[in-house]
């Protein structure tokens, strides 16, 4: 399936796929869409189930929403990309380091996990917003998104809507990805150059479980741990982010 999606920057300089985190759309990178585009022929798009994209049956697994990008790709006459994603997105994104080495160019992997447990987690969070909306967790999604100092002193009013406003169905069979994904056995077997970013403060992958384990994994990786910063790590330091991804894409 071609996921919706928003191309900028020059036709002729090297691609950049961004990939969103779950509950978000392709606007949780408008902190870095200018810089990156100046550099870069930037792709951002829409996880199935989420913004513009459509709401196939689901539930839905890694290996479906990482050939949403590949079909991306393909229709975009795109070989070989550099990609970066967040949580979920950074969860596609290493599948694709794995399963389709040849098309991956770089590696961002920002707040994510390659087994982010429990699975009960996942199915009562999937089943719970199956039956009252993205709206019913909104607040505590909030609160893990940024740290309790920045929702204090932002305005975040266009995060929840963004989070309220997504697919509930969307949401819930992709909560159905996490629950059952695991690629730790295939981690070692990514070849991109990668950096892995997390955040210090981040309750929904922890570095010290998450990030530095995916470093300590993928040979040659380089780890940056911000802090501040919670798991909405692209928003919560918009300038530190947007200077790693040029530092690791353009060394
Ligand atoms: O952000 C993701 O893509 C998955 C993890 C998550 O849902 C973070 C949270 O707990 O809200």
């Amino acid at each position: 399936m071609i996921p919706h999606h928003i191309v900028t920057g020059p036709d002729d300089a090297p691609v950049l796929v961004l990939s969103n985190s779950l509950g978000t759309t392709h606007e949780m990178w408008d902190p870095q869409a200018e810089a990156l585009a100046e550099r870069f022929r930037l792709v951002r798009y829409d996880t199935r189930g989420h913004g513009g994209s459509r709401t196939p049956h689901g539930p839905y697994d890694i290996e479906e929403v990482g050939g949403d990008v590949i079909d991306l790709l393909d229709h975009l006459g795109v070989e070989k990309a550099h990609v970066a994603g967040l949580s979920l997105g950074g969860m596609t994104a290493m599948w694709l380091g794995i399963a389709t080495p040849r098309r991956i160019d770089r590696l961002v992997l920002l707040c994510t996990s390659p087994l982010m447990g429990p699975p009960e987690t996942w199915r009562d969070r999937s089943a719970l917003v199956r039956a009252e909306g993205t709206q019913a967790i909104v607040d505590a999604t909030l609160e893990r998104w940024l740290t309790a100092d920045y929702r204090a002193s932002h305005d975040i009013s266009w995060l929840r809507d963004m989070f309220v406003g997504i697919d509930d169905e969307g949401y819930a069979n992709c909560c159905s990805i996490i629950q059952h994904m695991d690629l730790t056995a295939n981690l070692a077997q990514i070849v991109a150059p990668t950096l892995v970013i997390g955040g210090a403060q981040d309750p929904a992958t922890p570095p010290a479980q998450h990030a530095e384990k995916i470093h300590q994994t993928i040979l040659g990786s380089r780890l940056e741990i911000l802090d501040p910063g919670a798991h909405l790590i692209s928003v919560e330091r918009p300038d530190a982010v947007t200077n790693l991804i040029l530092e690791h894409l353009e060394a």
